[in-house]
């Protein structure tokens, strides 16, 4: 699809001695949040890492924004939120931002901006290594905020969150998404998946499905999408 934002054709990679992704081919479309969903180890940080351009990959093509992926011209278009805060426990919030947004050249005015979208406006000016898990991944997720980029990759962005701020967190996505930014979101959390425009269903390196959420109910005929996933990996669906 040629207005893809992100377009893969016959992935595989393999780490370690182990083939971790098999031909997987999808088309993720602008202004959309899609949820990447699976089992631990199914291999969706690895997908994430391959379309951000850090993994090496054996095979296939990763196009993001019309660009090889890992391109350098993405590396301001494109934000990524690892599943391990990577940020300096030693800094305050405010500090940490500031630092990254002048290495990715955006504007000083982001950093109060993306602090509050992440609701971390109380603790600014607290150090990164006495925040919670939680607040942490929330201050990690602001550093990918920075500059507006038109695609967000997100790993696991909710863990350890309370209801409360995976609530606000989803609906900030959807904000995104509303004023054309893409999203892909990992989780392994089924209860998620209806936040999302768009599920990508992972199962053991291959991708079992991609639909909107009412898609896979209507097509497995199930109440919910974890039932839905389980009769497809029953049927042994693949794309
Ligand atoms: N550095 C590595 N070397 C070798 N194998 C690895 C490495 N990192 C991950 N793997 C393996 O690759 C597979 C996919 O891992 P990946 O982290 O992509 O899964 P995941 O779906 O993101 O899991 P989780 O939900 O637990 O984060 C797993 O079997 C894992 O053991």
């Amino acid at each position: 699809m040629a207005n893809s934002a992100v377009s893969i054709q016959g992935l595989r990679v393999r780490r370690g001695d182990r083939v971790v992704l098999r031909d997987v081919s999808c088309e993720i479309a602008p202004g959309t949040v899609t949820g990447l969903l699976g089992p631990s180890g199914c291999g969706k940080t690895t997908l994430l890492r391959s379309i951000v351009g850090v993994q090496l990959v054996e095979a296939g093509t990763v196009t993001v924004l019309g660009r090889p992926a890992g391109s350098r011209e993405l590396r301001r278009k494109l934000g990524y939120a690892t599943q391990n805060p990577a940020i300096y426990p030693d800094l305050t919030v405010a500090e940490a931002l500031r630092y990254f947004a002048a290495v990715l050249r955006a504007p000083k005015s982001d950093v109060d901006r993306v602090i509050a979208e992440v609701d971390l406006t109380d603790h600014a000016d607290a150090l990164i290594g006495r925040l919670s898990g939680g607040q942490r991944g929330r201050a990690n997720l602001a550093v990918a905020l920075l500059g507006e980029p038109e695609l967000l990759v997100l790993d696991e962005p909710t863990v350890g969150l309370d209801p409360v701020l995976r609530d606000e967190l989803w609906g900030l996505f959807g904000r995104l998404a509303a004023h054309g930014t893409t999203l892909l979101v990992s989780s392994h959390v089924m209860d998620e998946a209806a936040r999302c425009g768009q599920l990508l269903l992972m199962r053991e390196g291959r991708l079992l499905a991609h639909d909107e959420p009412g898609g896979l109910l209507r097509r497995t005929g199930t109440p919910d999408l974890e039932q839905a996933f389980l009769r497809l990996i029953r049927e042994g669906a693949l794309l």
